[in-house]
This record gives C-alpha cells, structure tokens and sequence, in this order.
C-alpha cells in the first residue's frame, strides 16, 4: 500500500453544529487494499444463496458485524467501500466536493445515449448538474414557495379520502382497505403529477387511466432489473432479456411524462392564443426558464414523477401501519391534530409548525423504514480519507443509512416505533444513552432525505404531503389492522418497501 503522512483533521459543522473529527493522526494511512470484506462470489452467496437478494437492507448489518463499520466489496463491476457509522458517513461527507456525485448510474446513461436523450438530475454531474438544481431549488425548497402546492394537495387528499370511503364500504366488513400501498401509490402519483404537469389525471377514480398503470409497471420493472443490469456483464444483454426490458422500462417512463408535457404545453398555448395569461405551479415555470433545453425539462420531469411516488406513499404506508398496531400513538396524534384543527378544518402550512408529535411520528417511520435504505457518494475531485485509510479519485462509497438508523447505540430501543424518541421536552435532556426516548443521536444517524447540497429535491413537497395526508385521514378515521393480520417486514427492491400487502380496517370517527 502506498503510505501517505498526514496530520489532515477535517472539522465539520452539522446543521447542530456538532464537529465530527475526521483525525488521521501522524500514523501510517492503510491503502483500500487492507480493508476486510467478501468477495464478489461471497456477495452472490449472501444475497442468492442465503436470501438477501431482496433484504440486502439487513445485509449491511450482518457484514458491519463481520467486518466491522468499513470494508470493501464487489458488485458486478462496482468496487465499493461500504461505511456504517454515523462518523464515518460524516467523513465521506465532508470530502464530497462542490458537486456530489451519488453514483455513476452508466446503465441510466446508456439509456439516454440510446435515445439522444439530456441526462438529468440524477445522471448528470458537475456544473452541469447544478444548472438543472439550481432552476429546480427555489421551487421545491423553499418554504414560501412550496406552501403555493398547498391547495393541490388538500384537493387529492379529498379524493383519496373519497377514494378510501367506497373501497372500504365495498369490502366484505365493510372497513377493510386491502392493499394499502397500492392506493397510497396512485394517490401520491397523482399529487406528483398534479403538481409538476399542472394537470389532474385521476388517478383515484374508479378508471386509472392507461398511462398511469403504464407508468407504474414500468417503475417497477426499472427498479427490479436496475441491479440485474448492473450485475450481468454486457455480453449476456445478447442472450438474457434483462437489458431489453430495462429500456422499454425507462422508454415508457419517459413517454408518459412526454404526454403529459405535450398536453400542458397545448394548453398553455391554447391560453397565450385566446389572450390569457399562461400561470402555472411548476411546469410552466421550468419551460420558461432559459437555463433547460426542452430535452432536459423533459427528463427532469420524469426523474421528479420517478422519485416523487414510491417514496411519499411507501411512507405514508407504514406510518399507517404502526398507527393502527399501536393504538396509544394513534389517540396522541388524533388528539393533537384535533386540538389545533377542530371540527376537521383542513390543516394549513402554519398549523402544522404546532403538531410536534405528527412529524416525530414521520419522522420515526422514517427512521425504522429509511425508503432509501443506502445512498452512495462517488468522490471525483480527490481522493479521500476515512477512517485511517486512503482512497484514490472516483472511489465509490455505500453509505449504510439502514443500519446507522437501527444502531442500538445512536437509539435506545432502536426496533421500536417511539414517536417520543424525537421529542426533546419528553426524551429529556440528560444526555444518558440509556434513558428510553434519548434524543441527542449523532446528526449523521438520520439522514433519510440525504445531505449536503444534492440531497433530495423533494424533501420540502414530501413532507407536507405526508403531514396533509396522515392528518385528515386520522380526523377522519381510526386505523385498525384487519383480524389475524401478519405482522409485515420490509424488503429491498433498491428502495424499501412493504414486503406483504397491508391490510387496515378504516373506521369512521364520529
Ligand atoms: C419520503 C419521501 C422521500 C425520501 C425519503 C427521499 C429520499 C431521497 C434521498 C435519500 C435522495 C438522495 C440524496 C443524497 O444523495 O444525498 C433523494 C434524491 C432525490 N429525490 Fe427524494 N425522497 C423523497 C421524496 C421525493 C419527492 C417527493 C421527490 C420529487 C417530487 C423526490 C425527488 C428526488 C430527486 C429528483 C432526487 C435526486 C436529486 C439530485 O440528484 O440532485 N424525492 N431522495
């Protein structure tokens, strides 16, 4: 290994302005090849041999405990370092540059190569990725701009609770909604859509219409084979189906998103031509901005419908989940969304900042079901120190969100649903790790929207949506699980999701 002497110390400042020390000390730097971990058949065997294919959530654990909190292994091509402390994340972090880079994504590229596509946020780097971001920020995180969304998402959240009225008044005891997640996912594709293409769809209507099942298959499919993609060398696209399916996937999410701008687009012109003004939320002010071509507001769009519905409504469902199992918490939300809202009044932006408890609740869902299990950070600009190693340029890093959540050390009682963990008056003070709700977790033990200045777009649009939903369905409803049901445990489809439908009896409050 080649030695490098350095004294470097990095001082960090989170948002708590707590500094992480990245300290290498005067000692010998260890070069990457001295880093424990399995090898690419090791990996295989865990993953088709032992059964995390699809919980390789719980994979990061069982190699933190093999390994310890830094090791290295092989995906398919990928040489991969994996870190699993909340210091360590923070390291990598604090080496990530001017313009971060998640990951590579070379089989979404092929894709837009293939089509003479633009890239996009999530493919595209450097200054080129901060043109796009930096047209999209102003729109999706600040505050003032965001509240403008308000009014979209009060009126889906009535179709939804429409919508959950006649599936649950259909069903045999007349209270059951079957299959949550997939209602939850029609809702917050129409939330998405109606926000970015300025447009209702209806999506909770009895008829979804074709384009919406489309986009939805093809969500899946693109997820389901983007790790086949990544794993199987290029040759096999020639005798296995999986490269194949992998573009039609993409194909059709881009063309639903193509429809839906050609529509607004007739639209707008439509209203310029009668001598209307052209307003809109979203859609019309990306067209306009003379920082994106067409190609690239189109794919921006798609990537924003993309990233915008698995997440929201994956959540939106297992906090549903765990109200209904845990009714004490369901009757402390319901009490505290009825003091501020009386009488069902529709929630605004500014009675939410008097509902801790609402978003301790997200929050804590988030926490044990991290719908982005693992980020990653390929750092380009330089090379890197972690730990006591030293990495070359484009080392790409695993940063193990899932396990650093669930870290028994960071939170007490970490398999836990407790709300209160995030409430400081109740989670108390006195900076003992071992007294039940301690709240003071290092910053970097809870990063589910990511960090730094390519964390996720969405954060601000998500949140709101998810306090808007989970407050009116509790004023309207008491959440129940179905008789008998089986408790439901995660799995890994590169986001995590429910692993078994959920099931919930909806009950009208009176
Ligand atoms: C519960 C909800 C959500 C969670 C937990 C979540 C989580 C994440 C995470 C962890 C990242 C990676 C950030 C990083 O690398 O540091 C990300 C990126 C992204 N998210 Fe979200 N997200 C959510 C909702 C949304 C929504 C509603 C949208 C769009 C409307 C969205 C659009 C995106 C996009 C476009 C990126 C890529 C940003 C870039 O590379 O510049 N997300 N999200």
């Amino acid at each position: 290994g080649q030695e490098l002497r350095t004294g470097t110390s990095i001082a960090v400042s989170s948002k708590r302005n707590l500094k992480v020390q990245a300290t290498t000390g005067t000692g010998r730097l260890k070069s990457m090849d001295e880093l424990p971990g399995p090898s690419l058949a090791t990996t295989l065997y865990w993953l088709f041999v032992k059964g995390y294919a699809d919980k390789s959530h719980l994979l990061q654990g069982v190699q933190k405990r093999l390994y310890g909190p830094i090791w290295r292994s092989r995906f398919g091509p990928l040489d991969i370092i994996n870190v699993a402390s909340p210091e360590l994340i923070a390291q990598v972090i604090q080496q990530e540059g001017q313009y971060p880079v998640r990951s590579e994504l070379l089989h979404w590229k092929e894709h837009r190569d293939l089509r003479g596509q633009a890239y996009g946020l999530h493919v595209d780097t450097g200054p080129e990725w901060y043109r796009i971001r930096s047209v999209l920020n102003p729109r999706m995180l600040k505050m003032q701009e965001v509240v403008a969304y308000a009014p979209i998402i009060h009126q889906v959240v009535g179709d939804l609770l429409r919508r959950i009225e006649l599936v649950r008044s259909r069903s045999p005891d007349q209270a059951t909604v079957p299959n949550l997640a997939a209602e939850l996912y029609k809702f917050g594709f129409e939330v998405t859509a109606s926000i970015l293409f300025e447009t209702r769809l209806g999506c909770l209507q009895e008829q979804i219409p074709r384009d919406t099942v489309r986009f939805i298959a093809a969500v899946n499919n693109m997820l389901t084979l983007s790790e086949l993609v990544m794993l199987f060398p290029r040759w096999s696209r020639r005798i296995l189906p999986h490269w194949k399916r992998f573009v039609q996937a993409w194909d059709d999410l881009c063309d639903v998103a193509q429809t839906l701008i050609d529509r607004r687009i007739a639209e707008i012109e439509a209203q310029v031509r009668s001598g209307e003004p052209a307003e809109g939320t979203y859609l019309t002010y990306l067209l306009s901005s003379d920082k994106m071509t067409k190609a690239e507001v189109h794919i921006t769009a798609t990537e924003l419908l993309l990233g915008g519905v698995d997440t929201t409504s994956n959540t939106l469902s297992w906090t549903l989940y765990h109200l209904a199992r845990d009714p004490e918490v369901q009757e402390r939300l319901y009490r505290e969304v009825s003091s501020v809202c009386p009488d069902r009044r529709e929630p605004t932006t500014d009675d939410l900042s008097r509902m801790p408890y609402l978003k301790a609740v997200i929050k804590e869902t988030l926490r044990l079901y991290p719908v982005v299990p693992g980020n990653g950070r390929l750092i380009s600009e330089s090379k890197v120190i972690v730990d006591n190693y030293w990495f070359p340029k484009k080392t790409l890093f695993h940063l193990c969100h899932y396990t650093v959540c669930h870290d028994e050390g960071e939170f007490v009682d970490a398999e836990r649903f407790l709300p209160e963990r995030w409430l400081r008056a109740e989670a108390g003070d006195s900076g003992r790790r071992d007294s039940p709700g301690f709240y003071q977790h290092h910053p970097y033990s809870f990063i589910p929207f990511g960090i730094g200045v390519r964390a996720c777009v969405g954060k601000r649009v998500a949140e709101m949506e998810m306090y808007f939903t989970l407050s009116r369905l509790l004023q309207h409803y008491e959440f129940q699980p179905e008789d008998g049901s089986p408790t439901v445990e995660p799995k890994t489809r590169i986001l995590l999701i429910p692993g078994k439908p959920i099931n919930l009896r909806f009950l009208p409050r009176a």
